[in-house]
């Protein structure tokens, strides 16, 4: 379990962490979701305690980690995967981790196994593909056999295979009973990998849930109904009552009902239906709407017009 206590970071006038409180439960997979500059990463810094709070209290399994004995052995992360010595062979790097922690020779093979490094294990960290150093950083993650594991965009540089396999891991490591906390910006892969979402903004709470409370709170849900008998269909909807909102190419929209009402409905009145879909926004949809108010970093859509480019590049 990771607790965090009106945890605050100033930054000079920048409160890059505003006063967050929550705590990540064992046995799931917890998504740390914030717009660019939320203030995940400083949290996350300061639950290893490489930055201290300016107020505020961040526990891990009750300790402080400044306490915590070997800390590889209660909480392992993956936070920057190219903080690693380029000189040293992969084995080597996880080998001074785990002689530093007390954590057996052997545990560095099994790691990298695990991970699938162990035809590179002794080639030199510098050579290593994006991917592979993100391999590298899960394996030092998880060499101390911890109990609390804490990824931050672990799915960065890898390939489709390897995002399977670190979904299916950080899966089968909360089944184990551990406590896993991850943050990404995929949201289509955090929807298939996380049970719960902590999300931020501007350093403040904004919603800590279930996935599927997350999604349902901040998304329309609707029932999808096509049929070749529309306008005795909307009369039949408007007699029971039910609101209905016709969207383009004949489509109708129906909010606050089930599939199934609107299903018996058109069987009660011998309708024929062609589609009866309950449609939900997806994860990045919901994430856009909560967060929309507080995106920092905001692209223009527009293109520059040329003159503010001056018009030295044109050709004559
Ligand atoms: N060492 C620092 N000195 C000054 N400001 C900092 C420092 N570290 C972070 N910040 C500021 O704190 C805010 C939060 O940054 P942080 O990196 O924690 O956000 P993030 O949610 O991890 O962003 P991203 O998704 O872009 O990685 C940002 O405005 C950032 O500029």
């Amino acid at each position: 379990m990771i607790e965090l206590e009106g945890l605050t970071k100033r930054y000079g006038e920048k409160v890059a962490v505003n006063n967050l409180t929550f705590a990540v439960r064992p046995g799931i997979v917890t998504g740390f979701l914030g717009p660019n500059g939320a203030g995940k990463s400083t949290t996350m810094r300061m639950m290893l305690g490489l930055d201290r709070p300016t107020s505020g209290d961040v526990r891990i399994d009750g300790q402080h980690y400044d306490a915590l004995k070997e800390p590889l052995k209660y909480i392992g992360a993956l936070l920057d995967a190219k903080a690693t010595h380029g000189g040293r062979s992969a084995f080597n790097h996880l080998l001074f981790l785990a002689q530093s922690n007390g954590i057996p020779r052997r545990r560095v093979d099994e790691v990298l196994d695990t991970v699938g490094l162990t035809s590179v294990a002794k080639k030199k960290a510098k050579g290593f593909s994006l991917g592979m150093g993100q391999r590298l950083g899960i394996a030092a993650a998880l060499l101390g056999d911890p109990r609390i594991l804490m990824f931050d965009e672990p799915v960065n540089g890898l390939d489709p295979e390897g995002i399977h396999w670190i979904r299916n891991l950080m899966k089968s490591l909360a089944a184990q009973g551990r406590t896993v906390f991850v943050s990404s910006h995929l949201m289509s892969e955090m929807a298939l990998t996380a049970d719960h979402l902590v999300v931020i903004g501007q350093g403040r709470l904004l919603a800590d849930t279930s996935m599927a409370d997350f999604i349902a709170r901040n998304s329309r849900s609707y029932v999808r109904i096509r049929t070749p008998q529309r306008e005795r269909m909307l009369d039949v909807l408007h007699q029971a009552g039910v609101t209905v909102v016709e969207s383009g190419s004949g489509v109708l929209e129906v909010d606050g009902s089930k599939a199934e009402q609107i299903g018996e409905l058109a069987a009660q009145h011998q309708l024929v239906l062609h589609e009866l879909s309950p449609q939900q926004a997806s994860l990045e949809e919901a994430f856009m709407q909560l967060t929309a108010e507080s995106v920092e970093y905001h692209a223009h859509t527009d293109e520059p017009a040329p003159q503010e480019w001056g018009d030295g590049w044109r050709k004559d």
